[in-house]
């Protein structure tokens, strides 16, 4: 018979947009409503965090909206970066860098357009074992023809020059669509791991064609690539794990009614995170992983272990009926839609040991 509980130790998101201000304040505390103990958060705020002591202070705004979650920071690569700032930021205890392409995504103005210049940042964060987190697609270049649906695997070039020239630095590429890139992390050395959505676990094409709420950087792709993606989860691989890359937005930004406005990338997975998740790898026969993906395994690669003092088992019961998701979440003046809003999930959290 199937379980009815399932549980998984101190679950971890390796990849989460927490904002700041009042947005942060509704979507803090969800990271936790989702299941989570441990969330390694993005820098991609305006203006980004680019230096250890505002990660630090980032942290404490963070750890002042919920001190419950163990927060993991990162910086924002760009020029103005420097090594003696990534030596700083390893003695802050600042984990990563993210790299964002210029122009793909939410707030990537002052994102990179050539990895080389970087080098003498990689081999820093070489030397101090930081882990280099790459948003893995090349700008959209219509003369090239280059657009949202063959991004990424044009951007794999790169990684295996990165990991080439400096192959004891830790990388990982985020938030992965394509056959071709679990492919290209798989064949690459251990210091290369690479995190999957609960989304780009769900959707296809057909999904954001027409559905702005589905719409995210990378888009999600083919069918066969999800079941590339559902694959390498279902066989456990220990170097692929979530990142939820939950990235709220508000309603008119996401929905809007001008031709002249496009919207705005990201979808909101956090406050359903786990029991979405564990639906998701059930319905295609991958249960019994949620563990190792959703905590163990990225643990492992970034050197997080659970800590003593806060270890928790988070429980999922199986729902029946099935659990509605929310339509809203409002505090204040700040609105956010979830992903499935009105959908039925199978699974939901029932206790925290
Ligand atoms: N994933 C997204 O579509 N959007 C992210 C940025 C990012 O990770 O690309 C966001 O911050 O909104």
């Amino acid at each position: 018979m199937a379980a009815t509980i399932i549980s998984v130790n101190s679950p971890a998101d390796f990849h989460v947009h927490l904002r700041q201000g009042s947005m942060a304040a509704l979507v803090t505390p969800h990271v936790r409503k989702g299941g989570f103990k441990l969330a390694y958060v993005m820098p991609n705020l305006k203006p980004p965090i680019a230096t250890a002591a505002q990660a630090l202070e980032y942290k404490r705004e963070l750890q002042k909206i919920d001190p419950n979650v163990e927060y993991v920071m990162t910086l924002y690569l760009s020029p103005d970066l420097t090594p003696e700032e990534i030596f700083k930021a390893k003695n802050a205890g600042v984990v990563g860098v993210k790299s964002y392409p210029r122009g793909v995504t939410t707030n990537s103005e002052g994102g990179i357009e050539s990895y080389e210049t970087y080098y003498p940042i990689f081999k820093a964060m070489q030397e101090v074992d930081m882990v280099l987190n790459l948003h893995g697609e090349i700008p959209s270049d219509a003369s090239a023809n280059v657009h949202v649906l063959n991004a990424e695997p044009r951007f794999l070039p790169h990684l295996f020059k990165i990991h080439a020239t400096f192959p004891s630095l830790r990388i990982v590429l985020e938030h992965a669509t394509t056959r071709a890139a679990v492919e290209a992390v798989k064949s690459c050395g251990p210091s290369v791991a690479c995190t999957i959505t609960a989304h780009h676990l769900d959707l296809t094409v057909d999904d954001w064609a027409g559905q702005s709420w589905n719409f995210c950087k990378p888009v999600a792709k083919y069918p066969d690539d999800r079941q590339a993606l559902r694959d390498v989860i279902a066989e456990g691989h220990p170097r692929f794990f979530l990142g939820s890359d939950s990235a709220p937005h508000p309603p008119h930004a996401k929905s809007t009614s001008t031709p002249s406005h496009g919207c705005a990338a990201g979808i909101y997975t956090s406050p359903i995170l786990l029991p979405l998740v564990a639906h998701i790898l059930e319905s295609f026969g991958a249960l019994d992983k949620l563990d190792g993906f959703a905590s163990g395994f990225g643990r492992s690669f970034y050197k997080q272990p659970i800590n003593a003092n806060s270890h928790s088992k988070v429980s999922l019961r199986r729902s029946p009926g099935g659990k509605s998701v929310d339509s809203e979440y409002v505090l204040g003046n700040d609105t956010l839609v979830p992903f499935w809003a009105g959908k039925e999930i199978g699974w939901e959290i029932v206790e925290e040991v």
